[in-house]
């Protein structure tokens, strides 16, 4: 059963629309990463699911309940900000204890002095201690409970953060950006941390990034927003091999993808250097195309046999693989290619090489981004080419 659903959410500041109508589920215990250049509205979408904002039209659903008009505090959502939101007159072990008390404890109960002696809250004040122990053991911040924000580190915070948004059980966990302000190595690291705990609570979680990696390796699914309209959301490896838009496919993998242009017959026929496509969904009314390809599906080497004939620009050496920028000699732009360093050895600046590109690798889309499915119908030879 689906757990949180989000139903054609709009939403426009002054005029300009910034949500176009986003429809997602997130079933129980899933993981969905949403990931978009700066400015396409995740964040807008994380606070009117939260219910810090309103939509101005569409239905947000959670556990098949229409919870659309709720206020933030009846919603049972956990959020987890970049700031972390800590108080910081509170220790750890007073951060964590605030969902609950607001929870379980009345207003008077909560009075300094005068709760203490109001009937009943002995009793829930140890509880409350009792389950911020529990967390804080799970966490492994138990040695920070006493601890003001001012006196903790970057990790240390982001820690006490999550162990008070996941306290009190939440029906949906909502985190925008939770790990930016973390140097690199520890990002890695709470990256683990942060699946394990959504493993162990089970409950759906929606993830702001701008960090493709963070979004492939930590989601089940990943949501691609661009400009406001949901593009596509499907598993990583979906998302990275079988784009359905051509924002898509640039905005996640590092170098980015090629994208060349060319153009389709009148049959549908794409025709790329030796090779031969056929447009097998309905063709666009444009004649010019776009070909996608990743740059670790490039293959340089020595010669100029190849389906197309380039000469290496520059080379990047990145240790544990080499980036190529080639220029076609055909069309005249550049193609960036991914190797191994092995693979790399016999090419250097200027040489002419031959360009390969397995044709199943290669992605056809329409001028205006959609996906159009293709396969090759022929692959010249290069002594056809030759004589051709
Ligand atoms: N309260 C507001 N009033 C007016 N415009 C707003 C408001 N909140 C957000 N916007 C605008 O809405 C757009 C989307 O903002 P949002 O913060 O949702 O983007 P984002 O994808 O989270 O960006 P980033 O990755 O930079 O955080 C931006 O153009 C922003 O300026």
């Amino acid at each position: 059963m689906s757990v949180l659903s989000l139903d054609n959410i709009t939403k426009s500041f002054a005029g300009n629309a910034i949500l176009n109508g986003v429809s997602l589920e997130a079933g129980q215990g899933e993981f969905i990463a949403l990931v978009g250049p700066s400015g396409c509205g995740k964040s807008t979408l994380l606070r009117i699911v939260a219910g810090l904002d309103h939509a101005d039209s569409g239905e947000i659903a959670i556990g098949g309940r229409n919870v659309s008009s709720l206020a933030a505090a009846d919603r049972n959502i956990a959020m987890v900000f970049q700031s972390y939101a800590l108080y910081p007159h509170l220790t750890a072990g007073q951060n964590i204890a605030v969902p609950l008390a607001m929870r379980r404890l009345t207003a008077a109960q909560r009075l300094p002095f005068i709760g203490d002696f109001l009937p009943g809250q002995r009793q829930i004040r140890a509880d409350i201690q009792r389950q911020v122990r529990e967390m804080a053991a799970s966490l492994k911040i138990d040695h920070l409970l006493d601890r003001k924000p001012g006196q903790m580190s970057g990790g240390q915070r982001q820690r006490v953060a999550l162990a008070r948004a996941m306290v009190r059980r939440p029906s949906v966990f909502l985190m925008d950006e939770p790990l930016s302000n973390l140097d690199a190595n520890l990002r890695v690291h709470a990256r683990g941390e942060i699946v394990e705990l959504h493993r162990r609570a089970g409950v759906p979680t929606l993830y702001v990034t701008h960090d493709q990696s963070e979004a492939l390796s930590m989601a089940d699914r990943v949501a691609v927003m661009i400009g406001g309209t949901l593009l596509q959301l499907a598993p990583p490896q979906e998302i990275y091999d079988d784009p359905a838009h051509i924002e898509v496919a640039r905005f996640l993998g590092q170098p980015r993808i090629n994208v060349l242009e060319t153009r389709m017959d009148a049959t549908g026929l794409v025709r790329f250097g030796a090779l031969t496509l056929a447009v097998e969904t309905a063709p666009p009314s444009e004649r010019r195309v776009l070909i996608g390809v990743r740059p670790e599906f490039v293959r340089l080497r020595p010669g100029t046999d190849g389906i197309l004939r380039a000469r290496i620009e520059r080379t990047e050496f990145l240790g544990s693989e080499v980036i190529i920028h080639a220029r076609l000699d055909a069309i005249g732009e550049t193609i960036v290619a991914r190797i191994a360093p092995a693979d790399a050895a016999t090419l250097s600046t200027g040489m002419p090489v031959s360009v390969e590109i397995e044709p199943s690798r290669m992605m056809l889309f329409a001028t205006t981004g959609e996906r159009l499915r293709a396969k090759t119908v022929a692959i010249a030879s290069s002594r056809e080419r030759a004589h051709g």
